[in-house]
C-alpha cells in the first residue's frame, strides 16, 4: 500500500512493533493518555496517523492533578487538540492534590481505569518511552531492586489486580502497588452488587498498553517539532528535587558522555532482556510453589487462605532463585501490601532452619514456622 508522504521513520517503526508484538488489535476503542507533553502528543498522533490501517477508535484521556497553576490551561489545551481532530476527549480532575509523585501516579491511573469502565474502553495507551525504561532501570538499580524491578515498564498489563480478592481475604488491603490501589478503591465506591459484578466482567478486560517503548525520547521530541505538535511544556520536570528528573537531566546525560552514547538504548534493551527471564523464573516459581503448598485437615484446598503448609522436602530441591519468588508470590497473597526484601528472606530461610523456628510477625500479624517437615504460616500458634 503506498504509504502518505506524512508517513515517517517512527509510523513504520510503531506499525511494526505492533504487528510483531500483538499487544493493540485493530478495530478495538483505545483510550489514549494524553498529558499534553512531548511524548504522549508523539503518540496520539502516530496512533492517528495509522488509526484507518488498524480500524481502532481512538479518545483521549487528560487527568488534571491540579499540581500546577497552569494544569487546567493544559487541559484545555489538551481538549482543543481533541476538538481539532475530532476524537473524544475525557477529563478528570483530583479533588485533593495529590501530595508526592507517587500519590498523583496512583490517583492518574485509577482516573483512567475510571474513564475506560465507563466508557467501554479495553485498553489504555500511554506514551511511555525507552527512555522511561532507561530511567526505570536505574531507578530502581540505585533504590536496589531485583530483576523484577529493573524490568519494571512491560509493553501490556492487565490494569486491575486479580490478586485481590485473594490478598484481601484475611488480612486486608493497604493497597501498595498501583493496581492494588486501584482495586481497594473500586471495591469501597463500588459497594452494590450490579457494579461489583460489573468491575469484576472487566477485570480481565482492560489494559495498559505501552507502544513506544522502543522510541527515545529524543526521538519524541524531533518528531513534534517535524510535525508542529504544540507540546504543553511541564515546568515540574525541570525541578531537581525530584529524583526521576535528575536521573533524566543529570546521570543519563553524564552516562551518554562518558560511557555510551547508547546508554538509554543499552538500558531499555536490558530492561527487555531481564523481562523475558523474570517471566520465565516467575512461572517456574510458581509451579514449584503449587508443588511445595499441601492442604491441611481444617483447609482442605490448596489455597492462600491462611494457615498455608509448605513442603520443605520439595522446597530444599529447588535452587535458591525459585526458592525466594516462590516465598514472595506466597506473601503477596497474602500480606496486606506488597512483601519487603525482608519478609521474603525470613521466610526462605525456614526452608533450612530447625526444627521450631519461628519467624516474628509478618505485617498483618503472619507467623511462619517450621513443623518438620513443613512450614506452617498462620496469624497465631
Ligand atoms: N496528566 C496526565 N494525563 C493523561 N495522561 C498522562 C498524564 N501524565 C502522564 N500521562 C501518561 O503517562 C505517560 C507517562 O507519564 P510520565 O509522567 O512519564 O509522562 P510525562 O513525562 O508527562 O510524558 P509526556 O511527555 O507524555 O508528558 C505519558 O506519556 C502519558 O501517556
Amino acid at each position: 500500500m503506498a504509504e502518505s508522504s506524512n508517513w515517517t521513520h517512527l509510523h513504520a517503526q510503531l506499525h511494526r512493533t505492533l504487528l510483531q508484538r500483538q499487544i493493540l488489535p485493530s478495530n478495538q476503542p483505545l483510550l489514549v493518555a494524553v498529558s499534553g507533553g512531548q511524548d504522549s502528543l508523539c503518540l496520539i498522533k502516530l496512533l492517528l496517523d495509522l488509526q484507518s490501517k488498524w480500524g481502532w477508535n481512538l479518545g483521549i484521556a487528560h487527568c488534571d492533578h491540579r499540581w500546577r497553576s497552569d494544569s487546567e490551561a493544559s487541559a484545555n489545551h489538551v481538549e482543543q487538540l481533541a476538538q481539532n481532530w475530532g476524537i473524544s476527549y475525557y477529563l478528570e480532575t483530583s479533588s485533593d492534590i495529590p501530595k508526592t509523585e507517587a500519590a498523583a501516579r496512583l490517583w492518574r491511573y485509577q482516573a483512567l481505569t475510571e474513564i475506560a469502565i465507563a466508557h467501554n474502553y479495553p485498553y489504555i495507551v500511554t506514551g511511555h518511552t525507552a527512555s522511561d525504561r532507561a530511567e526505570t532501570l536505574l531507578y530502581n538499580l540505585i533504590r536496589g531492586s531485583g530483576a523484577d524491578g529493573l524490568s519494571a515498564l512491560t509493553w501490556t498489563r492487565p490494569l486491575l489486580d486479580f490478586r485481590l480478592p485473594i490478598a484481601d481475604f484475611r488480612l486486608g488491603n493497604s493497597g501498595e502497588n498501583p493496581n492494588s490501589q486501584i482495586s481497594a478503591d473500586f471495591r469501597l465506591e463500588n459497594q452494590d452488587e450490579n457494579s461489583q459484578s460489573k468491575i469484576q466482567n472487566l477485570k480481565s478486560q482492560i489494559y495498559l498498553v505501552r507502544p513506544l517503548l522502543e522510541i527515545t525520547r529524543s526521538q519524541t521530541g524531533q518528531f513534534c517539532q517535524d510535525q508542529k505538535l504544540p507540546i504543553w511544556e511541564d515546568s515540574t520536570n525541570q525541578d531537581l528535587q525530584y529524583t526521576r528528573n535528575r536521573i533524566r537531566s543529570e546521570l543519563l546525560p553524564y552516562l551518554e558522555t562518558h560511557f555510551n552514547p547508547k546508554a538509554q538504548q543499552a538500558l531499555a534493551q536490558t530492561a527487555e532482556l531481564l523481562r523475558a527471564d523474570v517471566e520465565y523464573l516467575e512461572l517456574a516459581a510458581s509451579d514449584l510453589r503449587q508443588r511445595a503448598m499441601s492442604p491441611i485437615a481444617d483447609n482442605p484446598q490448596v489455597n492462600f487462605q491462611l494457615p498455608v503448609k509448605l513442603n520443605r522436602p520439595i522446597l530444599r530441591e529447588a535452587p535458591l532463585a525459585l526458592q525466594r519468588r516462590a516465598m514472595r508470590q506466597l506473601l503477596q497473597q497474602i500480606l496486606p501490601s506488597a512483601p519487603s526484601f525482608e519478609s521474603v528472606e525470613k521466610l526462605t530461610s525456614l526452608i533450612v532452619a530447625p526444627n521450631r523456628s519461628q519467624t516474628d510477625p509478618f505485617p498483618g500479624g503472619a507467623i511462619g514456622r517450621v513443623e518438620h517437615p513443613s512450614i506452617i504460616l498462620d496469624i497465631k500458634f
